[in-house]
């Protein structure tokens, strides 16, 4: 039985995580790391703490579904107690980013900023479509509900690096984020990255084609959260042998 530690577990895709493991075959709940205490009720088994040594030495690997400060707390201490750890939290600085590389080289890493498998194969899709569409302008389009903090989603940006990829340019120099006023034409190059937020969307996310005559649009919409917690339960069965490096989602899915 492989003993799961979750970090994030008061928040809207942690609780589903920690319910999703129940009916998961081969994993149970080992650990919980809480900042002060946890909303609700697990088995007296299970380790909650606000240490995260003892979080880390009881558990085999680590979910984690937080927030970006909270994830740099879980790698650094990870730098001194390995563990295998999947990564959902979205909205990594650079710094932290680098922080997370760094980790990698001591234990096996999956980060994903979705843990879907339609997601996952929408990258690839993007990543063709933009390689073969050339004279086509890409814009990106991610809604979200009106609690999320970080924007444009993990996974917009990552939709985003597959389409910059397959155009064979650097995301960072063609991002456009916003447009208001007088800005004057779109330029041949430049990859639009939208966001809007509002009520309770799960997350929806539109690559879109766009060619004098004709448009394409890719579009994945996300109508349950399960569908990210019951994707990282399998990307920690997956993760838990694997040697020290980092992964990706389409490594775990094989696509
Ligand atoms: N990769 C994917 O497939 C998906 C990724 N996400 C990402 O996962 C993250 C979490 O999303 P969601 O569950 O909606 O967010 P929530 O805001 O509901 O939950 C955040 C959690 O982080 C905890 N937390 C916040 N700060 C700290 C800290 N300093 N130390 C320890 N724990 C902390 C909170 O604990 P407490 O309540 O105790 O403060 C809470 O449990 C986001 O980055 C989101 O974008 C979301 C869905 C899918
Ligand atoms: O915060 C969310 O809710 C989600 N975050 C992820 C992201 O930023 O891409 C994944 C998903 O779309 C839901």
């Amino acid at each position: 039985m492989i003993k799961v530690g979750v970090f994030g577990a008061n928040g809207r895709v942690g609780k589903l995580i920690i319910d999703d493991l129940k009916e998961s075959e081969g994993v149970s709940l080992s650990s919980v790391f809480v900042r002060n205490t946890l909303n609700y009720s697990v088995d007296s088994s299970v380790i909650v703490s606000t240490d995260i040594e003892l979080f880390l030495n009881s558990c085999d690997i680590v979910i984690d579904f937080s927030l970006p400060e909270a994830c740099e707390t879980l790698l650094e201490a990870s730098l001194k107690t390995p563990k295998p750890l999947v990564i959902g939290t979205t909205g990594l600085s650079a710094h932290q980013l680098n922080l997370l590389k760094q980790a990698s080289e001591n234990m096996p890493i999956l980060y994903a900023t979705n843990m879907s498998l339609g997601v996952a194969l929408l990258n690839k899709l993007v990543y063709q479509a933009a390689a073969a569409l050339e004279d086509f302008d890409i814009e990106i389009v991610e809604m979200h509900h009106k609690h999320k903090k970080d924007a444009p989603s993990g996974t917009a940006l990552t939709l985003g690096e597959s389409a910059a990829l397959g155009r064979g340019v650097d995301l960072d120099k063609v991002r456009v984020s916003g447009r208001d006023g007088n800005i004057g034409e779109r330029s041949k190059d430049e990859i639009a990255v939208m966001a809007l937020r509002g009520g309770d969307i799960v997350g929806r996310h539109t690559v879109g084609f766009y060619n004098d005559g004709e448009f394409i649009e890719l579009n994945h919409t996300a109508t349950s959260r399960n569908t990210f917690s019951k994707g990282a339960i399998r990307a920690a069965s997956w993760l838990v042998d694997k040697e020290v490096g980092l992964y990706s989602i389409s490594d775990c899915l094989e696509i």
